[in-house]
């Protein structure tokens, strides 16, 4: 029984129901907290009663169920009913050799998980997401904030929110000012919601659901539930995370063998029955071929591959935080790209103040001041906003007066708001993008087109132009709820911000498209700004798309347009979003590098989320890599990091396919010519483990340079391709070698010919290791590999152990007759590939 102290007074689990209907205070109580939060001694004690924060499908796993759950494997599915069969005709060694493949598979496979798991873990722990709580140290103690795990909070915490903070669990809002938040996820509903911290409830307007996000404004809020007592735990739209183009391509290439190797041995009997009139005594050779197609050791593989890179990049500060991104990053040919802080130094420095004829005003600058001070400063909890302390640091005495409310900065709406005391009177003062102020402002066509113009005159200078409106507000209306939506305002003018190009980002920009990688920006800012901080990175930037003059064309005119423009402008969150979808449409596989909570969606569209570690919560917890700094040389590495596993994993793929898919062929065709079994059951599964041990060390292969320079991606018809041309060409190689064994060495009997066949097998699988990969070179583990190989399968047939396995020892001709067709081998081998992966960089695998 687990131990958890007793506390009576307190409801343990308050149901959802309950708190909805509540008023702020009742909800407190019911909860047993209050505004100044819980006290740390209780936290710990409720931590202990309702678990950890986690939702139930996050959870680690443990070693047995890790086991099992391979054990559902379709490979070791299939293995084990061939294993069954065997048995059921008393065909122990055979049952025996499956078993231990089986278990040898698993135990790797789930080891492999388990290292690769806590790995990852531990990696993921590095970028957790907080939440900021209100919590005091004893009864009578002041309250203090401080950042802790969101897998600490318990039921009756008070939690600070703000703009691009994940919702930490299910929460009831106690304050909120000017919040809406994105809760897709939950609903479906795309557009940001407005959330108010309304006493008499009505509705769910007061109540914010984990997996749900902020997109504007700040809030108080009391946790109401967490981990599997929550809204998200419990629907079906929990984690379930779509099935990656990796997952995908693995699963293919699986279940086509899968499906094979349930086909052989019903069509090898009847074959033999039909043609030797062999009954079921050729059920244990039967099986033994579908054995022999397996390629066993493919999770271990892959997960090795995958973890090593990962490894390898976490050194660099590059955090993978699934495995299977790491291939889908490799395989990335379009970047698409937020313009700030990417290609942009994001350290905005005030330029001028200029008034709606194009003069200098300072009274501009005062107003966007007014705007930027009263924004940050009635945001709880505050909230950096690099273009507003510029605009401050540049204007640091804005007058007397004192803030009524504001709404902070929306990246949809694209303004900001106060509202100020101005001596007597209230006024209202926006800012924000130009389109968006100006269709707010009272102005007369001629004078609106002509600040339009002014704008753009200042946007082709690369500044950052943001327009700046006032208007009286009457003392007696109270403070509106969504500021953004004030309509009527005059017209002040224009402050504009320099933001420096990135010195690194033009070298970054060339690497990326030397490796086959289309760099995109899609940016919020003017179409001006944008167009000319991007070809002064030397980004060739053709016609600028805007983003809004996108919204009336069909998905298949979108991908059209976007598949041509190297900037698309004024995007909101969802037209990111809308362009990596089109663009994902075209079939390309989309990376997508950003910060901000305008880049959520667009993240979550992409294949592969790219983030910096500086990021907000939400973005950091959507993207599946995350960068030390938001640095195009970084993702370089990880592109680099992903095409070299996935290299690997095609390499071991080819290999491993040809040489088994070979087997079966000449087994087949053997077993039908021959007067007796072309290979005793036993033979066949004792070579094809020491195939899987071997092929492990493909993991740990080198990089070809020529797979650096493309997009790389798992490709399962053009790997079935290659592996039925060279598994053919490696069954002509077990052909001629039957020939030779029986006209030109004259061998009779089963003994003498399974050996000559096992030394050759053996000794083309380690010719086949080293030739069927891009390059030439031989890594340490790969030497010592095809050197065990090779060694075996001369040396058992004269070990003590050969009588164990049915082999005899050869006279030494037999041993130059074998050299000689696997030299053959090797030769046609070299020559075919060398061809072929010469033209290599045409082609992908
Ligand atoms: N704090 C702010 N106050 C007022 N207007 C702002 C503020 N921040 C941004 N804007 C305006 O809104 C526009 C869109 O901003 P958004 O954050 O969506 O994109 P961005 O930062 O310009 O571009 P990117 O997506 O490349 O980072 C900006 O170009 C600017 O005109
Ligand atoms: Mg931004």
């Amino acid at each position: 029984m687990v131990w958890a102290p007793e506390a009576p007074s307190t409801p343990s689990r308050p149901a959802q129901g309950d708190i909805a209907a509540l008023s702020r205070l009742q909800a407190l109580r019911l909860l047993d907290s209050g505004p100044r939060g819980l006290v740390e001694a209780d936290a710990e004690a409720r931590l202990l009663r309702h678990g950890e924060n986690v939702l139930p499908g996050r959870r680690p796993v443990s070693w047995p169920r890790r086991l099992a759950r391979s054990l559902r494997d379709p490979f070791t599915m299939v293995l084990l009913a061939l294993g069954l069969v065997s048995a059921l005709i008393a065909s122990w060694g055979t049952a025996g050799v499956i078993v231990l493949l089986v278990v040898a598979s698993c135990v790797l496979r789930s080891n492999g998980e388990y290292r690769a798991d806590r790995s990852t873990a531990a990696l993921r722990e590095l970028v957790a997401t907080t939440a900021t709580v209100r919590r005091r140290p004893s009864e009578d103690a002041e309250p203090w904030e401080r950042e802790i795990p969101v897998d600490q909070l318990v039921p009756g915490d008070v939690v600070k929110l703000g703009p691009g903070d994940l919702v930490p669990a299910d929460v009831r809002l106690l304050r909120a000012r000017g919040l809406t938040v994105h809760q897709a996820p939950l609903t479906g509903e795309s557009a940001p919601v407005p959330k108010r911290a309304l006493d008499l409830p009505e509705g769910d307007d007061h109540l914010c659901r984990q997996g749900s996000s902020v997109v504007s404004g700040s809030a108080l809020a009391v946790v109401a539930a967490t981990g599997a007592d929550t809204m998200l735990a419990g629907s079906s739209a929990a984690p379930a995370r779509r099935l990656s183009a990796f997952d995908r391509s693995v699963n293919g290439i699986s279940w086509t063998l899968v499906r094979l190797m349930v086909i052989i041995p019903p069509v090898a009997l009847v074959a033999n029955a039909v043609l030797r009139g062999r009954g079921l005594e050729a059920l244990p050779f039967a099986v033994a071929v579908a054995v022999g197609l397996t390629p066993e050791m493919l999770p271990v593989v892959v997960t090795t591959a995958l973890a090593r890179g990962s490894a390898l990049l976490a050194r660099g500060g590059v955090i993978v935080k699934r495995l299977a991104a790491l291939h889908d990053v490799g395989a990335i040919d379009v970047l698409c790209m937020d313009k700030t802080g990417t290609l942009t130094r994001d350290r905005p420095v005030l330029r001028d103040s200029i008034g709606p004829d194009g003069d200098p005003d300072p009274e501009v600058l005062r107003w966007a001041a007014i705007n930027s001070f009263w924004t940050l400063h009635l945001a709880d909890p505050p909230v950096p906003d690099a273009l507003d302390e510029a605009i401050l640091l540049g204007a640091p005495d804005h007058g007397d007066v004192e803030g009524v409310d504001a709404s902070p900065f929306d990246p949809v709406s694209r303004v900001s708001c106060a509202l100020v005391r101005d001596g007597g009177a209230h006024r209202v003062v926006v800012k924000g993008a130009v389109e968006p102020v100006l269709e707010r402002c009272t102005l007369s066509p001629p004078d609106r087109l002509r600040a339009a113009r002014l704008a753009d005159r200042l946007a082709e200078e690369g500044l950052r132009v943001l327009a700046v409106a006032t208007a009286d507000h009457p003392a007696d209306r109270p403070a509106v709820h969504r500021l953004g939506e004030e309509r009527g305002l005059a017209f002040a003018g224009f402050v504009t911000l320099a933001d420096e190009p990135s010195p690194e980002a033009p070298a970054a920009l060339a690497a990326l498209s030397r490796r086959g990688i289309t760099p995109k920006v899609l940016t919020g800012d003017h179409p001006a700004t944008a167009a000319r901080t991007c070809r002064d990175l030397g980004l060739s930037v053709g016609t600028v798309v805007n983003a809004g003059e996108l919204a009336d064309l069909s998905d298949a005119e979108l991908a059209e347009a976007v598949g041509r423009a190297t900037v698309v402008t004024r995007c909101t969150p969802e037209q990111k979003a809308r362009v990596v979808r089109a663009l994902r449409a075209r079939g390309h596989t989309v990376g997508f590098l950003g910060d901000g909570v305008n880049d959520l969606a667009a993240m979550r569209a992409a294949d592969v989320g790219i983030c910096p570690r500086g990021a907000v919560d939400v973005t950091r917890e959507a993207a599946d890599v995350v960068l030390a700094a938001k640095d195009l040389a970084a993702v370089d590495h990880a592109v680099v990091a992903g095409r070299r596993s996935t290299g690997n994993i095609v390499t071991y793929l080819r290999i491993a396919l040809s040489s088994n898919v070979g087997n079966v062929i000449a087994m087949l065709a053997a077993g039908l010519a021959l007067p007796f079994l072309p290979m005793l059951p036993v033979q066949v599964l004792v070579q094809n483990l020491c195939f899987d041990a071997a092929q492990l060390a493909l993991a740990f292969d080198r990089a070809d340079p020529a797979v650096l320079r493309r997009p790389l991606r798992l490709r399962p018809r053009a790997i079935l391709r290659f592996v039925v041309g060279f598994g053919a060409l490696n069954a002509v190689a077990d052909l001629v070698t039957f020939a030779v064994l029986t006209w030109v060495l004259g061998v009779a009997g089963a003994p003498a010919f399974h050996t000559g066949w096992f030394i050759e097998n053996m000794l083309t699988q380690a010719v086949i290791m080293l030739l069927l990969r891009p390059i030439s070179g031989v890594s340490r583990p790969l030497g010592l590999a095809t050197g065990a190989l090779a060694a075996v399968g001369l040396l058992l047939p004269l070990s003590p152990l050969a009588s164990a396995f049915g082999l005899v020892a050869l006279p030494a001709t037999s041993y130059l007759w074998l050299l000689a067709v696997v030299g053959l081998y090797g030769v046609t081998l070299l020559a075919l590939t060398r061809r072929r992966f010469r033209d290599r960089g045409r082609r992908t695998p």
